[in-house]
């Protein structure tokens, strides 16, 4: 709910992370963590192998425990049990009972979550044309995942959380399966936080984002304004090397070839009418920023917890 002031309450933010950090024994895998995540988003989690994605996701689901910050689930700190309803969590390995039949499988589900849908599950299982009576250990990966997406709806999460759970699937699979979580989602308002290395598919589904790089936070916010807050130009490099005009603006990523510069900028002001200018697709902003891992971090304004994040 929002308040009068327009200010939203703390329901409304589906994760909201102060200063968290976890520290295995060879060292930090996150450091330093602040964002939130408003509810009802589709949010993209992107970052390269090792950012810490998988951590943030575990610390998110009680599998882990941070080594130092706060971190709530709308409202409610994440160790509190009160959490445990209010959301699910999808792997890329789905701990199923392979003897189990299909069907004995979302019984367990609704034995073991208090307010199961078995209507909706049944519905995804059917959808992918999964048997009911089949054994889990007969399915295809696909098949499985099927089973592991309608165990995790099935829960009716107000907070999905998944790690790669698309990763083993064929292009096809892929795409029924985006087609269905949105379309669940959207059903019942569900917030998605979802890391995938498939950036058309972050880009088709997801329209909030969270970048991580290095175990820090590198961008956060709406798709809508993170895109528009970056510029891609073009022009030339006479001698090889970018024009010092760019150090006027913040330089995401910038790249030379023969006599001409390519750079992703956050401008901060008029650009040299002899640069050409695009808008960037959000693949490319995304690129960008995992190939420049130390460029200055961007958060929108919803994205940004009350701590001082300083953005340029
Ligand atoms: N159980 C663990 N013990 C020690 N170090 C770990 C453990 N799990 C992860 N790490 C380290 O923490 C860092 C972040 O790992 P994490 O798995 O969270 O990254 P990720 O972004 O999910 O990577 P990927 O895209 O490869 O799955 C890495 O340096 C990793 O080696």
């Amino acid at each position: 709910m929002s308040t009068a002031t327009g200010t939203p309450g703390a329901g409304e933010w589906a994760v909201r992370a102060d200063g968290i950090g976890k520290r295995y024994r060879r060292g930090w895998a996150l450091r330093e963590c602040s964002f939130r995540l408003p509810a009802g988003r589709i949010c993209g989690l992107v970052g390269p192998n090792g950012a810490g994605k998988s951590t943030l996701l575990g610390l998110m689901s009680r599998q882990l425990q941070p080594t130092e910050g706060e971190l709530r689930l709308f409202g409610t700190p994440v160790d509190d049990p009160a959490v445990m309803p209010r959301f699910a969590f999808l792997g890329q390995d789905k701990p199923l009972f392979k003897r189990f039949t299909v069907a004995e499988t979302l019984r367990m589900g609704g034995e073991l979550n208090p307010g199961w849908d078995m209507a909706a599950a049944e519905r995804i299982v059917r959808s992918g044309g999964v048997p009911l009576d089949a054994r889990v250990g007969t399915l295809s990966g696909g098949q499985r995942t099927r089973v592991g997406f309608a165990l995790a709806f099935g829960k009716r999460p107000d907070l999905l959380l998944l790690d790669e759970p698309m990763a083993d699937l064929d292009p096809l699979a892929r795409d029924e399966m985006g087609t269905l979580l949105m379309a669940e989602a959207v059903e019942r308002g569900t917030t998605v936080l979802m890391s995938s290395h498939q950036l058309t598919e972050v880009e088709d589904m997801c329209d909030f984002l969270l970048v991580l790089s290095g175990g820090r936070v590198r961008l956060a916010g709406s798709a809508d304004e993170l895109l528009p807050a970056h510029t891609l130009v073009t022009g030339l490099a006479p001698d090889g090397t970018p024009p010092p005009e760019l150090a006027a603006h913040t330089v995401v990523e910038v790249r030379t070839e023969g006599r001409q510069f390519q750079a992703l900028i956050r401008a901060s002001g008029p650009l040299p009418d002899a640069w050409s200018v695009d808008r960037p697709s959000l693949e490319e902003v995304l690129l960008a920023h995992l190939r420049s891992p130390d460029a200055p971090a961007l958060y929108v304004p919803d994205a940004r917890t009350a701590e001082g994040i300083t953005t340029p």
